[in-house]
C-alpha cells in the first residue's frame, strides 16, 4: 500500500492528462491509490499575453518541479512539449506514453482546409513554429496571437473571430474533441513540436519503486521518439522563443528518422535537416549539427 500523490495543473486538459495517467498506472498496481495536488502555475496566470513574449522557458513546468522536489507531491504528469530540455536537478523524466497524434490540426470557421481560406484570412496561433511554417506555405494570412484554455480557443474560431486556429491534434483527441478538427497537418508539411501528443510522467529519481515502476510503463519506441527529438532541442538550447521544430519517426527495425526545422522570429528564413540512425541521443545531435552547418546558429539565441 503506498499514496502517490500527483501534481497537476488546474486545466482540463491537464486533469484529463492526470486521471488518464492515474488510471494507467492503477491498473498496473493496485496496492496504490492516488491522489491530485493541483497546482496554479504562473503560466497559467497569463492567459493573454503571447508567451513567446513573456519569456522564461517552462513557464508550466518550473513551478510543479518545486513541488517533486520539495516532496509536496511524488509525481507529475506532464505534455513532454512543455518540458524543458533541462529538468530540475534530481528529477526524472520515468514515465513516457505512447505518443498519440503528433500532428496539428486546423480547425476553421467554416470547414476550409488550409489552401482553401480566402486570401488575408485571419489564423490564430500563439506558437512561434507553427506561424513561421504557416507563412512558408501561406504568405498571405495574417497571423494573430491566441493564447488561454483549448476550449476557450475553439469558442473564439466558432465564433467567428477567427477564419481558423491551429491545435495540437493530441491534445483534442484526449478530450474528446476531435470532431472539431477541420484539417490534420501532416508532418512533413507543418513539423510537430518535440514531444508534441506524448505525456511524460516526472518523479524524483531517488524514489526507486516509482522510477521502477515507470520505466517499466514507458513505450520503448516512443521514447525514442522523445530522445532523438529531446537531443535535437537540447544541442540547439531551443526555448520557445525560437521556432524549432522536431519529429522523429521508428520503423520495425527500430530505425529512427529525425527531422529538425529552425527558422527566425519573422519566418523569413526557414531551414531544414533530416538524418536516420539507430542511436537515439546521437541523432538529435547529429541534425542539430546539420541545422547549424546550414546557418541555423543567426536565429538561435546569442551565447549558446
Ligand atoms: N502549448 C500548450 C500545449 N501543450 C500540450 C498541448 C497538447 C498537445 C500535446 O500533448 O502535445 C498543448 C496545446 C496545443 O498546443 O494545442
Amino acid at each position: 500500500m503506498r499514496q502517490i500523490r500527483v501534481a497537476s495543473r488546474r486545466s482540463q486538459l491537464a486533469m484529463t492528462q492526470t486521471n488518464w495517467v492515474i488510471a494507467e498506472l492503477q491498473k498496473r498496481r493496485s496496492d496504490w491509490s492516488f491522489e491530485i495536488v493541483p497546482i496554479t502555475t504562473k503560466g497559467d496566470k497569463i492567459l493573454d499575453v503571447t508567451l513567446s513574449k513573456v519569456g522564461g522557458k517552462g513557464l508550466f513546468v518550473t513551478e510543479i518541479e518545486e513541488v517533486l522536489t520539495s516532496e509536496a507531491a511524488d509525481i507529475a504528469v506532464h505534455s513532454l512539449k512543455d518540458v524543458p530540455f533541462e529538468l530540475a536537478a534530481g528529477l526524472r523524466l520515468a514515465g513516457i506514453s505512447a505518443r498519440v497524434d503528433p500532428r496539428d490540426a486546423l480547425i476553421s470557421h467554416q470547414g476550409q482546409t488550409l489552401v482553401e481560406l480566402p486570401q488575408g484570412a485571419v489564423v490564430g496561433t500563439s506558437s512561434l513554429r507553427r506561424m513561421a511554417q504557416l507563412k512558408a506555405k501561406r504568405p498571405d494570412l495574417r497571423i494573430e496571437p491566441l493564447r488561454g484554455n483549448v476550449d476557450s480557443r475553439l469558442r473564439r474560431v466558432r465564433e467567428g473571430e477567427f477564419d481558423a486556429i491551429i491545435l495540437a491534434a493530441a491534445g483534442l483527441i484526449r478530450m474528446g474533441w476531435a470532431a472539431e478538427i477541420t484539417e490534420y497537418l501532416s508532418p512533413t508539411c507543418c513539423i510537430p513540436a518535440v514531444g508534441q501528443g506524448i505525456l511524460a510522467i516526472e518523479c524524483r529519481e531517488t524514489d526507486q519503486e516509482l522510477v521502477t515502476e515507470l520505466e517499466a510503463w514507458t513505450h520503448a519506441p516512443t521514447r525514442l521518439q522523445a530522445t532523438a527529438e529531446r537531443a535535437l532541442l537540447r544541442t540547439l538550447q531551443g526555448s520557445c522563443q525560437v521556432p524549432i521544430a522536431g519529429y522523429a519517426e521508428v520503423d520495425a527495425d527500430g530505425c529512427i528518422t529525425l527531422t529538425g526545422m529552425v527558422a527566425d522570429a519573422d519566418a523569413n528564413h526557414i531551414l531544414w535537416h533530416q538524418a536516420t540512425g539507430s542511436e537515439a541521443e546521437r541523432l538529435g545531435q547529429d541534425v542539430a549539427a546539420g541545422l547549424l552547418a546550414k546557418g541555423a546558429d543567426a536565429f538561435l539565441p546569442a551565447g549558446r
